[in-house]
C-alpha cells in the first residue's frame, strides 16, 4: 500500500522545492513531480518537512520523589500532535545499579509508544562497573550517549574526576557525552542561604539558579570534555554565559554542541514573580527562565550556528505534585512540559518573526540532531531510504495553546494561551498517519527503538590530533651532572 503526500513544498535542512513523496513500508521511495500512490494526502499550500526529533524528553521520570506525568503513551501522542516524530529519554540508573538493569526498565515502559524513541544513559554514579557496562550499552544496546548531571547535589549529580573518567570512556567508546551543566555545590548553598532567610517561594528556585553557576560548569565540562578528547553536548543551554562557553570552545576548535530549549526562548524569569503560587512553581525548572538579554543571546545562537538543537526537556508534573514544594521551594519537582508546543512555538516565534529561516527551523528542530545522535539520515531527512517521518505543516493553520486541548496528561500548559500559526496538517510516523487535521490517530505501541551505532569519524579525529600533540619526553644528550 502505497501513500503519496502531494502538492506541498519540501523543505530540509538545506533547500526548498515543490515535490510529491511517494511512501511504502514504512519509508519513503521516492520524490519527484506527478507521484501517484494508493492512498494521497492533499498538501497544497503546506510544507512537508522532516518531522521533529525531541533529544530531551524525561517521561515517566523517577524524580525528586515522584513520577513525571506524561509516559512513553501520552507523551509521545503530545509529541506526535505537534509534530515531533521521535523522542530521546533518559535512562537513569539508581545508585549502585547496574546500566543494563535501568535499561531494562526503560525498555519496559517504552513499549507503549506512538511514535519511534531512543535512550540516552545517565552516569549517576561511578564505579568498575559503570566502566564496564558502558561498554555493553554502546556495542549491544544502540546506545551512544551518556548524560552527567552537575547539579541535583546527593541525588544525580556527579564530581569532575568522574565525569573525567567517563567523559574519557566515552573517548575510547566512540560515544558523546552530555551535561545538564550547574555547579552543583553552589545551588545547593545557595539554596540553604535562601531557606535561612525565609525565602521560600517558588521564585527562590530561580535565585538559587543564577546565569553564572550555568556558565561555570558549562565551561568545566569543556575543558573536561577537552582534556579527556572527547565532543560535548551541553543540554538546556539557557543563558548568555553558557552560550559564550561553547561559542568560544568551537572558535577554538572544539566540537561542542548547545541546546536551548523553546521555554527558554520564549518564556521569561518575570513568571516566577507572579502572586498565583501555582503559576510561579508550574514553571520550576532547571535552570530557570531568564530574562529578555539571555533570550537574545539563545536565538542569536540558532541563526549563526553556535547553538545547533531546540528541544524541550518534556519533564511534566501536575499541579498537585508541584504542591509538595509549598513552604520549601526546594521540594518543588523541577521541570516542565513542552512536547506538543516546540514546534508551532518555534515556528510562530522564530519563522514568522524573522529570527530564523524555514531551512534553519528545519536543522534545529530535526536535521542537526539527528546527525549529532548519529541516525542521519534515517531520521531528520526527506530522501528516497529515509524513514517516513513526516509533518505536513500548514503554515495558515491557528491555534490558542489551552492545557483543556492539549494531549499531555497534566492539568495546565505553560503557554496557555499563546496563539500559534504553523501547525500539523498531518505527522506521519513511519509512514502511518498519526494526525490529520487536529485529528488524533496514534496507534499505541507502533513507535520502535532507533539503534543508534558508535561515531567513529568523530572520536577518531579527536583521537588522532590528541595523540599528535600529546606532551613527549625530550630526548637529550650530555644531561650535566645533578646540583646536589
Ligand atoms: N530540567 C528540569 O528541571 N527537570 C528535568 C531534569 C533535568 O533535565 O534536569
Ligand atoms: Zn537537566
Ligand atoms: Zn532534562
Amino acid at each position: 500500500m502505497t501513500t503519496v503526500i502531494k502538492g506541498g513544498t519540501i523543505v530540509t535542512a538545506d533547500l526548498t522545492y515543490k515535490a510529491d513523496v511517494k511512501i511504502d513500508g514504512g519509508r519513503i521511495i521516492e520524490i519527484g513531480p506527478n507521484l501517484s500512490g494508493d492512498t494521497t494526502l492533499d498538501a497544497a499550500g503546506c510544507y512537508v518537512m522532516p518531522g521533529g526529533i525531541d533529544p530531551h524528553v524525561h517521561l515517566e521520570m523517577p524524580f525528586m520523589g515522584t513520577y513525571s506525568a506524561d509516559d512513553f503513551e501520552s507523551g509521545t501522542r503530545a509529541a506526535l500532535a505537534g509534530g515531533t516524530t521521535m523522542v530521546v529519554d533518559f535512562c537513569l540508573p539508581d545508585p549502585g545499579q547496574s546500566l543494563l538493569d535501568a535499561l531494562k526498565r526503560w525498555d519496559n515502559k517504552a513499549t507503549r509508544a506512538n511514535c519511534d524513541y531512543s535512550f540516552h544513559m545517565s552516569v549517576t554514579w561511578w564505579g568498575e562497573q559503570v566502566f564496564d557496562d558502558m561498554k555493553t550499552v554502546v556495542q549491544q544496546h544502540g546506545i551512544n550517549t551518556f548524560k552527567h548531571f552537575m547539579a541535583y547535589k546527593g541525588a544525580l549529580m556527579v564530581n569532575d574526576d568522574e565525569m573525567f573518567a567517563s567523559f574519557s570512556r566515552c573517548a575510547e567508546l566512540g560515544a558523546l557525552p552530555l551535561v545538564h551543566a550547574e555547579n552543583g555545590d553552589i545551588v545547593a548553598a545557595m539554596q540553604q542561604k535562601l531557606m535561612d532567610e525565609g525565602n521560600n517561594g517558588p521564585e527562590a528556585h530561580a535565585y538559587s539558579r543564577p546565569a553564572s553557576v550555568e556558565g561555570e560548569a558549562t565551561n568545566r565540562a569543556i575543558i573536561i570534555a577537552d582534556m579527556a578528547g572527547v565532543p560535548l553536548y551541553v543540554v538546556h543551554t539557557s543563558c548568555e554565559q553558557a552560550h559564550e562557553a561553547i561559542r568560544r570552545a568551537r572558535q577554538n576548535g572544539m566540537r561542542v554542541y548547545g541546546e536551548p530549549l523553546i521555554q527558554h526562548l520564549t518564556l521569561d524569569e518575570s513568571e516566577y514573580f507572579d502572586k498565583d503560587w501555582d503559576h510561579s512553581a508550574r514553571r520550576v525548572m532547571s535552570p530557570p527562565f531568564r530574562n529578555k538579554q539571555h533570550q537574545d543571546s539563545l536565538w542569536a545562537g540558532l541563526a549563526s550556528g553556535s547553538l545547533q538543537v531546540v528541544a524541550t526537556d518534556h519533564c511534566a508534573f501536575t499541579t498537585d505534585q508541584k504542591r509538595t514544594g509549598v513552604g520549601d521551594f526546594r521540594k518543588i519537582p523541577n521541570g516542565t512540559g513542552g512536547l506538543e508546543d516546540r514546534m508551532p512555538m518555534l515556528w510562530t516565534h522564530g519563522v514568522q518573526t524573522g529570527r530564523i529561516t524555514m531551512n534553519e527551523f528545519v536543522a534545529v528542530t530535526s536535521t542537526n540532531i539527528a546527525k549529532i545522535l548519529n541516525v542521519y539520515p534515517k531520521k531528520g531527512a526527506i530522501l528516497v531510504g529515509a524513514d517516513a517521518d513526516i509533518v505536513v505543516l500548514d503554515p495558515n493553520k491557528s491555534k490558542t495553546i489551552s492545557a483543556a486541548t492539549q494531549q499531555s496528561a497534566i492539568d495546565y500548559n505553560v503557554f496557555e494561551g499563546k496563539q500559534v500559526t504553523g501547525l500539523p496538517r498531518y505527522t506521519l510516523t513511519r509512514g502511518v498517519v498519526a494526525i490529520e487535521d487536529g485529528a488524533v490517530k496514534t496507534r499505541e505501541g507502533h513507535g520502535q527503538f532507533v539503534a543508534r551505532e558508535p561515531y567513529p569519524a568523530v572520536n577518531k579525529a579527536l583521537s588522532s590530533w590528541k595523540e599528535l600533540t600529546a606532551p613527549r619526553k625530550v630526548e637529550r644528550s650530555g644531561i650535566p651532572a645533578s646540583g646536589v
